[in-house]
């Protein structure tokens, strides 16, 4: 039997994500099914199938707390639409693509026959799964720095007082504080967190490696953690998935909820991670510093080289962005650097043309080319050779060989980018990643992330964002802008036919 969507919210009390029975799709809502199997979100009701979830303490209609059962049927209508039903959906593709050799078109055959992907929606649910009293959340951020940690970071401590909550702890530096004894962990409260997102970087610390899951799930048990709120990249949200999935071995109800953080941008599915927006913002100080070096030199050549390690996102949107950027490289598209469609010539034909040139490179650019310096991080996250230094040298030396005066104007901000405070668009993304990780736990979610799909707010199970990183695809529309603009030729080394 199909169940239609827009019963009443006092009607049924549905959790889960799958709570539509159904033998086949709703009329309006082709493959339903299947993505209610590949997006079913993980719930604490998996493990205690007996909660009976309460009426939420959350209100935005109330300026003190709501509490006990006062939230009754009869408040339902006079709350109306404040909360978000378990079977809201949110459409993953939007776009109908005629046929497979459109651009940018990820098509399973020839018509390319439209596929409906449905998504949970995030946001505050009508019944929580947890007694805000007896909560005891913690937050910890994991990995590379990123704009707008303190942001989220503030909005979660701030939402879980929304509810009651009173006991919030930040873990400091990342898993090792929950390994380290000699790590002290730091108390959350509406007044400490007030002002912290003025600041970049994390109040909290952060830190790669350290991640032994049975030793940290140890660590939950002993202080009694019941959420847990990762912020974290893909690294992390591995780690974060390792944990519920102890927690549900181990038979802890824990709500363990992830908020992506990459300034990479390199989370599958999402339209923008938090971070990157302010990353371009910034970047494009050092492309227009490095524009203005270059434009009043004879010959002038700036290089920028932006973060990125296997993913080009802030190269290429900061290249779109400025408008000056004459050649950005990136991890995903191979580049030959000599040659008449190598980078050289390019940039040799730009100065012929404007006096000046401007090269744009990400850290994960060229690493065929450069010798790496191989290993890993304590995370194992590949360390990379230093790109933008190494091109510099050879194209001096280049440009030198063949008598092209030329003198370059080098400029690495990466860190400097990595520490700015998120800008107000970062600023608001944060907030609601924050708010809705949030209602997530309460809403009895586990093992999930937030994320922003198509415009919407969306719960996501977290092996689906991880399944690989987010690249540049060099078919996109955006990667074909960013040439239109940069007005770069295929620099692909040419092909050579295999016999
Ligand atoms: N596959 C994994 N399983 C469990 N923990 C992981 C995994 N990969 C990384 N981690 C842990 O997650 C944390 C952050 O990972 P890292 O790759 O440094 O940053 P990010 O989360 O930004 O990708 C580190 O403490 C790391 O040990
Ligand atoms: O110097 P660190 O801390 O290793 O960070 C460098 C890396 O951090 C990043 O900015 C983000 O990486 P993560 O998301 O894994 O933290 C990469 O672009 C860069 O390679
Ligand atoms: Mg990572």
């Amino acid at each position: 039997m199909a169940v239609s969507i827009g019963q009443p919210l006092e009607s049924t009390i549905e959790t889960n994500g799958t709570a539509y029975s159904f033998d086949e799709d709703p009329p309006d809502m082709p493959g339903l099914k299947k993505s209610n199997e590949r997006f079913r979100l993980p719930h604490i009701t998996d493990l205690f199938p007996d909660i009976v979830p309460k009426y939420s303490t959350f209100s935005t209609k109330s300026s003190c707390l709501i509490r006990g059962n006062v939230q009754g049927p009869l408040r339902a209508k006079e709350l109306g639409k404040m909360f978000v039903d378990d079977r809201d959906r949110v459409l993953l593709k939007v776009i109908r693509y005629a046929h497979a050799s459109s651009s940018g078109a990820e098509c399973l055959n020839d018509d390319c026959t439209f596929e409906h992907w449905w998504l949970s929606r995030a946001g505050p649910r009508s019944h929580i799964y947890f007694e805000p009293t007896e909560v005891n959340a913690a937050i910890v951020t994991c990995g590379g720095l990123c704009p707008g940690l303190n942001d989220v970071i503030r909005q979660i401590a701030l939402t879980l007082t929304t509810y009651g909550v009173t006991d919030v702890k930040g873990i400091a530096y990342g898993y090792k504080g929950f390994i380290d004894e000699k790590i002290r962990d730091i108390d959350l409260t509406p007044q400490s967190v007030a002002t912290i997102h003025l600041m970049g970087g994390s109040i909290l610390g952060s830190s790669r490696g350290n991640s032994k899951t049975s030793e940290i799930v140890d660590n939950i048990e002993k202080r009694g953690t019941n959420m847990l709120f990762v912020i974290g990249g893909n690294g992390s949200h591995a780690g974060a998935m390792a944990i519920h999935q102890e927690c549900f071995k181990r038979k802890l109800k824990v709500a363990v909820v992830g908020v992506p953080k990459t300034i990479d941008n390199d989370i599958l599915l999402m339209d923008k991670t938090f971070g990157f927006d302010t990353a371009v913002e910034e970047a494009q100080r050092a492309i227009k510093a490095a524009y203005i070096e270059a434009a009043s030199a004879y010959h002038g050549v700036g290089v920028v080289k932006l973060m990125g390690r296997q993913s080009g996102f802030i190269a290429m949107y900061a290249s779109l962005a400025s408008g000056q950027v004459d050649c950005c490289l990136i991890p995903e598209v191979h580049f030959s650097l000599d040659g008449p469609n190598g980078v050289y010539e390019h940039m040799k034909t730009v100065i012929n043309r404007k006096g000046h040139c401007l090269v744009v490179i990400a850290e994960g650019a060229g690493q065929d080319l450069v010798a790496g310096e191989g290993g890993t991080d304590a995370s194992g996250n590949p360390i990379l050779a230093d790109i933008g230094q190494w091109f510099v040298k050879q194209a001096k030396k280049h440009f030198k060989e063949v008598g092209f005066p030329a003198e370059f104007k080098y400029i690495d901000p990466t860190y400097m980018i990595r520490a700015t405070p998120a800008n107000a668009s970062d600023g608001i993304l944060c907030s609601v990643l924050g708010q809705n990780a949030v209602h997530a736990a309460f809403g009895g979610y586990t093992g999930v992330t937030v994320g922003l799909v198509n415009t919407h707010y969306c719960l996501l199970p977290i092996p689906e964002v991880i399944r690989e990183a987010r690249n540049v695809d060099p078919d996109s529309r955006m990667w074909h802008r960013c040439l239109t603009s940069t007005g770069q030729p295929d620099f692909s080394p040419p092909h050579v036919e295999s016999n």
